[in-house]
């Protein structure tokens, strides 16, 4: 076996027993991106030199210390999280040559124990969209299927985990970023509690629905990221002083007489028949294992996309204002004028569909139209939330799929901006609501792309989603590297 192969897991007890160095697994992903990079797309920015640095000092600190968990562990970091002296693009022509002076508290805690960070993985540009086709820096596909997307915004952290080009990644869910990529790649992914992590140094898109989380190869490194990046932190006012078990404690396979939610609605009309037959058979199997499993309604689940579209473009006309040519990344000079360099460096700095959510967001916002649009999209937003607190009453986590159609040809939908808005159906809900989410595969359509089976629950119960999830991966088996012939 490769060692670029290992989960986190299996590389921490193989670093810990002494039998690799995290200078090996480091040079065996490296190995592996300059492989198979060229076609799979995932990385923006490759820190080879300093990736090789770190993971030797990682080896040196285990012969002398106590060291963290991640210590020697190679992960990518999608290009919106800030990375002290390392470039943060947000797959932006506008970002291209931003270098932040300080790191995410995520990144921060990765680093303080150990971690390896690779690099910056691709995703759409200030993550808008769902195959990560809009990046200004290049497009990853999918590691299972040529010319197939890799989903987004995610798209690079999924692609480059499913490849083998790192143990682990972290990414960002506003309305299914890492659940939807994580499902089409065949990876696990999981969006936390709002509030559970720290979203200070992540570049704000919408950030009443922001959440980062991990996209990882197994459930266990699933719980293991989760312990690293979760907590409270001074510098996020939304972050939730609440206290953070150990994720590791819900691996269990027993889910008997926990209540399986399967709602209604997640199986309507335009899922896709190879979706719904992986679904139900993950259901099947939870059955057999012991779980009850109750049919649930959430009435108000056909509005979460308008409301989605509405909410998320008018906080981002909003966040994405501060870049003016003056304070961040590019400025187009030519103009003699403040309102023209504005203007140049806006227009040539962001692409068609992050221009399209500024216009939408700016119109929702605009004077005279906050009650009709604005407000009554967090009306809706609240019946949304409603529905969950009612569904768990009579259950404990609710099953369904993630996405209504496995992966789709890169460039199908790129001219039909409402066909992608779409896709997003059955993952928005969640992060209206705020609740935790989990893709974990769940088997394969008849073309050979992945399908992936979402577990949604309590407010930060995000331990009965990977206790299902466990549960659901040692019935299901998981299908690790892609061979990418
Ligand atoms: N950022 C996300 O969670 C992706 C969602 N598809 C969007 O375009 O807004």
């Amino acid at each position: 076996m490769n060692l670029y192969e290992l989960t986190v897991a299996e590389a921490m007890s193989s670093l810990a027993a002494g039998d690799i160095t995290s200078e090996a697994l480091t040079r065996s992903c490296l190995d592996r991106i300059d492989k198979v990079d060229g076609e799979v797309g995932a990385f923006i920015t490759l820190d080879r030199e300093g990736a090789l640095e770190q993971a030797r000092k990682a080896d040196i600190e285990r012969k002398r210390e106590r060291v963290g968990t991640l210590c020697g562990i190679p992960v990518a970091i999608k290009d919106l999280l800030c990375t002290k002296d390392m470039r943060t693009t947000c797959g932006s022509q506008m970002l291209a040559d931003f270098i932040p002076p300080y790191d995410a508290t995520v990144v921060e805690k990765i680093k303080g124990q150990g971690g390896v960070i690779l690099g910056k993985v691709s995703m759409d540009e200030f993550a808008m969209g769902s195959t990560s086709e809009s990046c200004a820096f290049g497009v990853p596909q999918n590691p299972w299927k040529k010319g197939y997307v890799a989903g987004g915004s995610s798209g690079g952290s999924a692609a480059a985990v499913s490849a083998g080009e790192c143990l682990a990644s972290l990414g960002s869910d506003t309305g299914g970023s890492i659940r939807q990529p994580a499902s089409l790649c065949g990876v696990i992914g999981m969006k936390p509690t709002y509030g559970r992590v720290s979203r200070y140094g992540l570049v704000a898109f919408a950030s009443s629905l922001d959440q980062v989380g991990p996209l990882c190869r197994d459930v266990t490194d699933c719980a293991i990221l989760m312990n690293a990046i979760s907590g409270h932190d001074q510098r996020d006012s939304t972050s939730v002083r609440i206290d953070v078990p150990d994720f590791t404690s819900f691996l269990k396979e027993d889910v008997r007489g926990l209540r399986i939610g399967v709602p209604r609605e997640y199986f309507s009309a335009g899922l896709h028949p190879q979706v719904e037959r992986v679904v139900r058979s993950g259901i099947d199997l939870l059955r057999q294992a012991g779980a009850v499993v109750v049919d649930i309604t959430l009435p108000h689940t056909e509005y979460c996309v308008a409301a989605y579209y509405l909410i998320a473009p008018a906080e981002a006309s909003s966040n994405l204002a501060r870049y003016d040519g003056v304070n961040f990344g590019r400025r187009d000079m030519k103009a003699d004028t403040l309102m023209s360099m504005y203007k140049d460096t806006r227009s040539a700095g962001f692409g068609t569909e992050v221009k399209r959510r500024i216009l939408i967001g700016t119109y929702a916002l605009s004077s005279g139209y906050y009650d009709a649009y604005y407000k009554k999209a967090s009306q809706v937003r609240t019946m949304i939330l409603r529905d969950f607190q009612a569904a768990y009453e009579s259950c404990d986590v609710l099953v369904s799929p993630v996405t209504p159609t496995p992966a789709w040809k890169q460039g199908e939908n790129s001219d039909n901006p409402l066909a992608v808005y779409l896709s997003d159906i059955l993952t928005i809900s969640a992060n209206l609501a705020g609740i935790p989410g989990i893709s974990v595969p769940g088997g394969f359509s008849s073309d050979g792309l992945p399908i992936g089976i979402q577990i949604q629950g309590r407010h930060f119960d995000e331990g009965s989603l990977l206790r299902v999830a466990y549960a659901l991966e040692k019935m299901v088996g998981v299908t690790r590297v892609p061979s990418l012939a």
